[in-house]
């Protein structure tokens, strides 16, 4: 089967790329593109996969893989993600913060223009953050992989989440070489074997697997491949931009949320939460951990931000 009918048989409309070759033709003095012909993006997340699919293969030909494998003997160690969250969780009886340095989004455009990444992501961990996700996609979010490798050479002691679309097992390589500590693989864009060989990769390197979900059948998915630990639910639909927090706590109703306590895995609440009911909202559903940008990024003192979100000061 090709990938793309492998992937659609497990519900996933991401298609990896484009299914007939690239979307100019050159016909004559004109070029247009055919729309609607199979080659046109059918969504933002489609297109952001599209687009990695091609930076991803112009990146590994100039750092393939053996020269990864080398810089790997001289990346930082990996550190403990979940052991941090769930640390946090119970210093403070409260969901664990994976705080997001995120500067853009392609649903609300610039958060914040004096952006220093490394100020940033210091401020968070003062604040009380147990981890830090760090937007390195360029083109949609004016995030990058120089971000990263700064906040970790910077000393700042929280593990880090490197936010990226992940397409290719490459990536996590690459992702280790520049000091992460976790990944972000999204189950409606990565069908199970790819999810599974991955977790593999990343048991490999020392890299903690966030598995992000937005729906049953994702969520259903994820939960028959073994050796997941951490799981994210996505109130954003990343193919509309629609936000719902009520997701987080429908997911985790009934047998799910029974499985979930059963094999102790640590759920993370994603996106488009604002205000300390909103956490009570999402721990109230099962959440152990949150994942935040908007909301504190966009404060002029990030860290002072997560004592608002959280309605009390972490920190202590
Ligand atoms: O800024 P927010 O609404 O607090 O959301 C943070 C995080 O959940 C969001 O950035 C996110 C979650 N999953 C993603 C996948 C790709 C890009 C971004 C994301």
């Amino acid at each position: 089967m090709l990938q793309n009918e492998v992937a659609s048989s497990q519900g996933i409309r991401i298609r990896r790329r484009p299914p007939s070759g690239p979307p100019l033709h050159y016909v004559g003095p004109f070029e247009f593109r055919l729309q609607n012909e199979g080659n046109t993006p059918r969504n933002i997340l489609e297109e952001i996969v599209w687009n990695k699919d091609k930076e991803v293969s112009h990146l590994k030909e100039r750092k393939p893989l053996i020269s990864l494998k080398k810089a790997l003997e001289n990346a930082p160690p990996a550190r403990n993600f979940i052991g941090a969250l769930r640390a946090a969780n119970e210093r403070t009886g409260l969901p664990g913060l994976i705080a997001e340095v995120k500067k853009a989004s392609p649903s609300r455009g610039i958060l914040r223009e004096n952006f220093d990444p490394v100020e940033i992501a210091q401020s968070y961990e003062k604040g009380g953050a147990a981890c830090l996700s760090v937007l390195t996609d360029e083109k949609y979010f004016k995030g990058s992989f120089e971000n990263l490798e700064a906040i970790r050479k910077a000393g700042v002691k929280c593990p880090l989440l490197c936010k990226e679309f992940i397409v290719d097992a490459w990536q996590l390589y690459y992702a280790r070489t520049k000091g992460a500590d976790a990944v972000l693989l999204i189950a409606a864009v990565l069908p199970d074997l790819d999810i599974k060989y991955m977790i593999k990769i990343c048991k490999l390197l020392g890299l903690t697997a966030l598995v992000e979900v937005h729906d049953e059948r994702e969520f259903d998915r994820v939960l028959a491949i073994e050796g997941i630990e951490l799981i994210g639910i996505n109130n954003r639909n990343l193919e509309t931009f629609e936000l719902d927090i009520s997701i987080t706590k429908k997911l985790l109703e009934g047998e799910r949320g029974k499985i979930i306590r059963e094999r102790d895995i640590i759920m993370v609440g994603e996106s488009g939460l604002f205000t300390p009911e909103d956490i009570a909202y999402v721990q109230e559903a099962g959440v152990r951990a949150v994942l935040v940008g908007e909301s504190i990024v966009k404060q002029s003192d990030p860290g002072k931000g997560i004592s608002s979100l959280f309605g009390k000061d972490i920190s202590i």
